[in-house]
C-alpha cells in the first residue's frame, strides 16, 4: 500500500504495539539540554537504571547561557548551578557534552544537524518543543516532557500514538526578499495556531525542493507553532550535500550504504494525506506578527484588525486582549509601528544564512538611534563562519551588538531580558505574552525584516529597503 514518509519512519520504528493503538517507538537519538533534564537525571539515579546507549546521546547547554563573556565563569548563579548539574550528570552517565566554552557549544537545534547528529531516516527527540526543526532532514523528531527523556535514556523507546499526517504543498517560487520564515508565518496564520493538532506535517512541492537545508529548518522549527509535534522534509542532494563529511555522519562505505537507504525516504506518488494543504509561493509578501500568538499574523502592507469586526465572542476577545498586551490600535498599519529592540538569532533564524539575510540589509544603513539591535549566532560554528566572511564587522559597523551564541532573547531565561513595554522585532518563533521579558512585546519576522526594522525604527518592507 502506498504510503507517507510518516508513515515509513513510523512503521521502521515500531518495537510493539499495544491493543489500544499506541506503539513501542525505537529511539535513535536524544538531544538534552540544560532546562529539561535534570528531574530525568534524578529518575535515573533513583530507579538504579543505566543510560542504555550513551552514544546516542548528546547534550549542550543553551537556554540559561549568557551571550558575553564567553570563557569566563557564568555570572548568574542560577545559570551556573543549571549548567554545571548538566556537565556533571553527563559526567556520571556518560554522555557527550558540547562544553560551554568549547568550538561546539551552540543552541540544541542548531548544533544537531551541525554535527551530523541528526540524520535521515532515524527517530530523533529531545525535551523541547522545537524539536520538530530535525524533520528537515526527513528524520522523525519530536519533542518530548522532562519525564520521558529518562524513560528515553533508560529504555530507548517511547510509547506513542501514530499521528494523522497532513501535507503542505508549496509552489511556484519565493519572490525575492520573502523567506522561509514568511511563508511559515503566513501558513501559521491560515491554519491558526491549533490547525496541525495531531497530525505530522510534510513540507513538498518545488519551492521547498528550492530550498536550503537552512530554510527547510526554519519551516520544521516552527511547526509546533501550528500545533504539530513533526515536521518533515524528505531528504534530497540538498540534504546528502549539507551532511557529508560533518563531524558524526557516517563516513566511507556506510555514508554510501547510508545514502541508498534515505533515498528511499519520500511519500509515495499516490500516498493519501489526512489533510492538504497549497499554498502559492509566488503570491506571498514579508509577514510581521501583531499578536501574542504567531497566528495573530499580517502581510507587511497590511492594517491591524478590529476586534469589533469579528462575530465569535471567543475569537474576539482573545484579538482585543492581545491588541491590548501589544498596545496597538485597530487600523494601525503594519508598517507604521515603532520598535525600540531587535533579536536576531534563535533556533528558527540564527543560522549562516539567516546572518547573511540580515548583515546583507545592515549594509544598506545604521541602526535607528532609539533601536537596540543584537545579534545571537545560533552555535560557535556559525559565529565562526560569520566572522570568516566579515559579517560581524558589517554588523557592528552598522550599530548591532555581535553577541556568543545561545537562546538568549528568543525565551529570555539568561540575563538578556527586554523591560517592561518593550517592542521588538525577532526573527525567533514565539510572541507570547512576556517571552522576551514582563511586559515585552514581540513581533516575529525574518532576519531580514528584522534588519530593515532596526534601521527604520519601526516594522517596514524589507523590499523597500
Ligand atoms: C525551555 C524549553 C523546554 C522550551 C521548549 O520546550 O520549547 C523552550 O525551548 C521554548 O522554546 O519555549
Ligand atoms: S532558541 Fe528559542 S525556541 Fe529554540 S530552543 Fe532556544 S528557547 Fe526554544
Amino acid at each position: 500500500m502506498a504510503g507517507t514518509l510518516y508513515d515509513k519512519l513510523w512503521d521502521a520504528h515500531v518495537v510493539e504495539s499495544s491493543a489500544d493503538g499506541q506503539a513501542l517507538i525505537y529511539i535513535d537519538r536524544h538531544l538534552l539540554h540544560e532546562v529539561s533534564t535534570p528531574q530525568s537525571f534524578v529518575a535515573l539515579r533513583e530507579s538504579g537504571h543505566v543510560v542504555h546507549r550513551p552514544e546516542t546521546n548528546l547534550a549542550v547547554a543553551d537556554h540559561a547561557v549568557p551571550t558575553h563573556g564567553r570563557g569566563q565563569p557564568v555570572a548568574d548563579a542560577q545559570a551556573r548551578a543549571q549548567i554545571a548539574l548538566l556537565e556533571e550528570n553527563c559526567r556520571a552517565f556518560g554522555i557527550d557534552y558540547l562544553p560551554l566554552a568549547g568550538p561546539d557549544q551552540g543552541i540544541v537545534h542548531v548544533i544537531g544537524p551541525e554535527q551530523g547528529f541528526t540524520l535521515p531516516g532515524v527517530t530523533l527527540v529531545c525535551g523541547d518543543s522545537h524539536s520538530a526543526t530535525h524533520g528537515a532532514f526527513g528524520a522523525l523528531a519530536f519533542g518530548i516532557g522532562a519525564s520521558e527523556c529518562g524513560t528515553v535514556m533508560a529504555a530507548q523507546a517511547l510509547w506513542q500514538r501514530r499521528a494523522k499526517t497532513m501535507r503542505v504543498r508549496v509552489d511556484g517560487a519565493l519572490p525575492d526578499a520573502v523567506s522561509a520564515k514568511d511563508l511559515m508565518l503566513a501558513l501559521i496564520g491560515r491554519t491558526g495556531a491549533g490547525g496541525a493538532v495531531g497530525h505530522a506535517v510534510e513540507y513538498t512541492g518545488p519551492a521547498i525542493r528550492a530550498m536550503s537545508m537552512e530554510a527547510r529548518m526554519t519551516l520544521c522549527n516552527m511547526t509546533i507553532e501550528a500545533g504539530s509535534r513533526t515536521g518533515l522534509v524528505a531528504p534530497d542532494a540538498t540534504t546528502f550535500a549539507y551532511l557529508a563529511g560533518r563531524p558524526r555522519a557516517p563516513q566511507g562505505a556506510m555514508w554510501d550504504r547510508a545514502v541508498a537507504y534515505w533515498r528511499t525516504l519520500a511519500s509515495d506518488a499516490d500516498a493519501v494525506f489526512d489533510q492538504e494543504i497549497v499554498i502559492d509561493a509566488g503570491t506571498l509578501v514579508p509577514q510581521v506578527s501583531f499578536g501574542t500568538s504567531p497566528d495573530q499574523v499580517l502581510p507587511i502592507d497590511g492594517i491591524v484588525p478590529d476586534p469589533a469586526a469579528i462575530a465569535d465572542p471567543g475569537q474576539r476577545r482573545r484579538l482585543a486582549a492581545a491588541l491590548d498586551y501589544m498596545g496597538l490600535t485597530p487600523g494601525e498599519r503594519a508598517d507604521a509601528i515603532e520598535i525600540d529592540h531587535v533579536f536576531i538569532g534563535s533556533c528558527t533564524n540564527g543560522r549562516i544564512e539567516d546572518l547573511r539575510a540580515a548583515a546583507a540589509i545592515a549594509l544598506r544603513g545604521h541602526v535607528h538611534d532609539r533601536v537596540r539591535a543584537m545579534v545571537v549566532p545560533g552555535s560557535m560554528a556559525v559565529k565562526r563562519m560569520a566572522e570568516a566572511e566579515g559579517l560581524d564587522h558589517i554588523f557592528r559597523a552598522a550599530g548591532f551588538e555581535w553577541r556568543e551564541p545561545g537562546c538568549s532573547l528568543c525565551v529570555a531565561m539568561n540575563d538578556d531580558r527586554l523591560p517592561p513595554g518593550a517592542r521588538c522585532a525577532s526573527t525567533s518563533n514565539r510572541n507570547f505574552e512576556g517571552r522576551q521579558g514582563v511586559g515585552a512585546r514581540t513581533h516575529l519576522v525574518s532576519p531580514a525584516m528584522a534588519a530593515a526594522a532596526a534601521i527604520a525604527g519601526r516594522l517596514t518592507d524589507v523590499r523597500a529597503v
